[in-house]
């Protein structure tokens, strides 16, 4: 399907259908831009005075420190630019934020926005892609950028945006628990099935109060995506999207009725806590002490290490597969790094790009890694020694890209995102003894079908 064509608006900006009804989902004129493959990348000589820019960002915590660190560092290096960070929320906030911000014509030159938003971002006609300043300053991808990580944010053969935060998820564990319980934290489990049985000897139950939970995991979309991509099943059709627009979400089959059922039946017998959908809730549950095997990203090692200090020995594992015979991997997550072009001047996105640059740097990277626990993006950037930093490293590094592992690209992701933790919010019982409001399969499948035609009404309205 062709683009719908560009018209001319106030100010000189352009408004695509498209991005109307990226922004408003329901078409209309709701905002303006000119960016996308239209946009071009001004070279160096674009900054010949001070220039400032915002960057938007969704860091809260150690890793807003890490962000600010950078931003300082830069700063001593390029006197001409001041970049401002500006905390936005947490990525959904975010997305909000934006989507009100094109429609006030006033987005930040920088704006950082969360892996599944990357269609979104392609579509609303925005930003410079990152390929054409990669191309303007015959920047070194390959040498720069792991391919790995690159393969999620290349749309069409090209980069878009620049890996920054990239992350993967792992399995986390308490090792004093587990070592109290006689298990080997050397020897993790590596399936649902087997921290399903370490969760029921982990498990410590004092009268009928439970001391110590086995197992939890917010009721996060995000591990049926890598749950799916771990079976090396597509979580959308089309190549995940990537070979022509997706039609419809896999998620109501396969890996996402079967984490579903596993978590609800742990939950129910009482092995694991139900904390919700609020990742925060399971983080902090974890950072007690008293869950011993703990699903999250590698975005959360650098607070969980500050946090166990002390209380617990923290030890990190490869994210579990659903079953010992999954071949596939787990898809890169966190975000990246989007220039906008509308309404900015070509000193504002050189400044962008300048920053982009330099936050892609081994020496910046390798900080930034240390900090935070989010993966090294440039593959000459050195890892951190300690072990528990490595395993997402060496996880990311040991697969190939494929359809499977390079993730869903879809206009509504984020929606699909959320359809998913309903299902599993159906299917996991509140607390110990109850049972599901819905059985698993069907629960999954009914999130699933919600999609379609958010799916069919975005589709309309954009190029293949
Ligand atoms: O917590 P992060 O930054 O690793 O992000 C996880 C997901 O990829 C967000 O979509």
């Amino acid at each position: 399907m062709a683009l719908p064509r560009f018209r001319r608006a106030r100010g000189g900006l352009v408004v695509t259908a498209a991005l109307s009804l990226a922004l408003t989902g329901c078409g209309g004129d709701a905002g303006s831009g000119e960016g996308g493959e239209a946009a071009t990348a001004p070279g160096a000589d674009a900054i010949t005075e001070p220039v400032e820019i915002e960057f938007w960002h969704s860091m809260k915590e150690k890793n807003e420190l890490a962000i600010k660190t950078m931003v300082d560092d830069f700063k001593k290096v390029n006197n001409k630019i001041t970049v401002k960070p500006v905390f936005k929320g947490d990525y959904d906030q975010m997305v909000v934020a934006y989507k009100q911000a094109v429609q006030q014509e006033a987005t930040p030159p920088l704006v950082q926005i969360y892996d599944i938003g990357s269609r979104f971002m392609y579509d609303s006609q925005q930003v410079v892609p990152m390929y054409k300043f990669i191309e303007k300053d015959k920047f070194d991808q390959n040498a720069n950028i792991e391919p790995n990580i690159a393969s999620y944010y290349t749309i069409k053969n090209k980069l878009w945006s620049m890996p920054f935060n990239s992350s993967a998820p792992l399995l986390y564990m308490n090792a004093d628990a587990v070592k109290k319980a006689g298990l080997d934290p050397d020897k993790p489990p590596a399936t649902l099935d087997e921290i399903g049985e370490w969760a029921k000897k982990l498990t410590i139950k004092e009268g009928g109060t439970v001391k110590q939970f086995g197992f939890n995991a917010a009721l996060y979309g995000w591990f049926v995506e890598q749950l799916t991509a771990q079976d090396n099943a597509e979580y959308c059709d089309n190549g995940n999207g990537r070979n022509g627009l997706a039609t419809k979400v896999n998620f109501g089959t396969g890996a996402g009725p079967k984490f579903a059922q596993w978590l609800g039946d742990l939950v129910k017998q009482g092995y694991a806590t139900n904390t919700g959908r609020p990742t925060d809730q399971a983080q902090n549950a974890f950072k007690t002490g008293t869950i011993a095997l703990h699903l999250e990203s590698t975005s959360a090692l650098g607070g969980y290490t500050e946090a166990a200090k002390d209380k617990f020995e923290l030890r990190t594992a490869p994210f579990p597969k659903p079953s010992a015979s999954s071949s596939g991997g787990t898809i890169i997550g966190g975000g990246s790094l989007w220039i906008n072009a509308a309404g900015h001047t070509d000193a504002e996105k050189r400044a962008a790009w300048e920053f982009v640059k330099f936050a892609n740097t081994a020496e910046q990277q390798a900080k930034w890694h240390a900090a935070t626990g989010y993966v090294p993006v440039n593959p000459q950037a050195k890892s951190n020694d300690n072990p528990n930093f490595q395993v997402a490293v060496t996880q990311l590094r040991a697969q190939q890209p494929s359809p499977a592992t390079s993730g869903c690209l879809l206009g509504v992701m984020p929606e699909a995102r959320k359809a998913a933790e309903v299902g599993l919010e159906q299917a996991v019982p509140a607390a110990a003894g109850q049972d599901p409001k819905t059985p698993a399969d069907q629960a999954m499948q009914n999130a699933a079908t919600t999609l379609q035609t958010p799916i069919q009404k975005y589709n309309a309205n954009v190029e293949q």
